[in-house]
């Protein structure tokens, strides 16, 4: 293991002046395997169908022409099918494999132009990564393995110390420092992982199927534990699974891949109230629909016509909870922000969204999602 003295990285910080604009942004990217892969972005086999591409080229597409952004403070979920391409793609943001096209930058500067430097300072300091099997130490204790990611920054020892134990209680491991990882249960080895890759202070934390190994009690927990720590912290996540349900707590906005392909991108309300296609329909088709879409999307135009704002319902609260309101009212709900009436909901709208009838009106439109990180955002899916 090499030791390194504290790298002062040339990042602009979470919330300084420099942090406008996305933290990454990805463009035309494509990651292919096999043979002169470089040949197929861009090139006559480029649109083949993957069966087709593997028997003309003897090449995967595992990532194909993929371009989005990861805003600032938001919860960013990759998700789809086993062999979609999702670990691929994330795996590219910062190179622990090599993309075949495209650009990848982070805060504007240019990923794929880094030298092993700065890609070893990335690594470290700016995009932590908590995989599935955390590689935990198991002569290690677990303050010492909470400081590993710390040690090898050359943070002196006192100080790694401290920012381990900080970090232990944050993941509610208080009480456990002295243990080794074989004396800790699965969840709780989970926590160690999620500790240390928040010990460094990331600028983007990201996820591989973190949970995918654990009991749904614990996933569960688990889950909580991201959403608070994201709520408490606003730090960028990056999220990946294949766990639709994960996907829809988890997310504040969620790419859904097939085939290497982002086939939709957007907020779990949308994807789950508009699908883009046939296949995303039909991986969102079980989804309990209520508890997801929003009175604001549930609405219809009117007005309750008084100060009194009967059930006084918040636009982003989803349906389920709706339903006791309007049926406490025995009528029309009102829609109120900021004092105001945007709308009503009644019985035939919540029923509608229950029942998957498509109500929309323009005052519906995705534009009207909150934004990522906010408040209202947090208000994510409760399935
Ligand atoms: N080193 C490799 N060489 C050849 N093909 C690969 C390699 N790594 C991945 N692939 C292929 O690329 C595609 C995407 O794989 P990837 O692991 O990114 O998918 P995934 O969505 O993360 O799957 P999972 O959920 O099973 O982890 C798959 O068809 C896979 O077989």
């Amino acid at each position: 293991m090499t030791t390194t003295t504290t790298e002062q990285p040339a990042t602009p910080a979470k919330d300084g002046a420099g942090a406008e604009g996305p933290v990454f942004s990805v463009r035309g990217l494509w990651k292919v395997f096999g043979p002169r892969a470089g040949r197929i972005p861009g090139g006559e086999y480029a649109d083949l169908p993957p069966e087709e591409l593997r028997a003309r080229t003897g090449c995967t597409a595992a990532v194909r022409d993929v371009s989005f952004d990861v805003r600032r403070g938001e919860v960013f979920v990759v998700m789809g099918l086993s062999g979609s391409g999702k670990s691929t793609l994330v795996r590219c943001l910062t190179r622990l494999i090599e993309p075949t096209a495209g650009v990848v930058e982070i805060d504007g500067e240019d990923v794929r132009a880094m030298d092993r430097g700065r890609l070893r300072e990335l690594r470290r300091h700016r995009a932590a990564m908590v995989f599935q099997h955390f590689g935990l130490l198991p002569h290690r204790t677990v303050l010492d393995n909470v400081a590993y990611g710390l040690e090898i920054q050359g943070v002196g020892k006192a100080e790694r110390r401290a920012r381990a134990q900080e970090m232990v209680v944050k993941v509610g491991l208080a009480g456990l420092e002295q243990r080794r990882p074989t004396q800790l249960s699965g969840g709780q080895q989970q926590r160690v992982g999620l500790a240390r890759a928040l010990a460094v202070d990331p600028e983007v934390l990201l996820f591989d199927e973190p949970f995918s190994a654990l009991d749904p009690l614990i996933r569960r927990d688990m889950q909580e534990e991201v959403v608070r720590l994201h709520r408490e912290e606003g730090r960028t996540m990056i999220f990946i699974t294949h766990d639709l349900s994960e996907a829809l707590k988890l997310g504040d906005r969620i790419a859904l891949m097939r085939d290497g392909a982002i086939v939709q991108l957007g907020t779990p309300e949308e994807i789950v109230a508009h699908p883009a296609d046939d296949y995303v329909r039909d991986f969102v088709r079980d989804v309990p629909r209520e508890q997801v879409i929003s009175v604001r999307a549930a609405m219809r135009a009117g007005d309750c016509g008084g100060a009194d704002h009967p059930g006084a319902l918040a636009p982003d609260a989803i349906v389920a909870s709706a339903i006791p309101v309007v049926m406490d009212v025995g009528g029309a709900a009102c829609v109120v922000a900021d004092g105001r009436c945007l709308g009503v909901v009644d019985h035939e709208r919540l029923l509608a969204v229950v029942a998957g009838i498509d109500t929309s009106t323009p005052a519906d439109s995705p534009s009207e999602s909150p934004p990522a990180g906010s408040a209202q955002a947090e208000g994510k899916a409760a399935v």
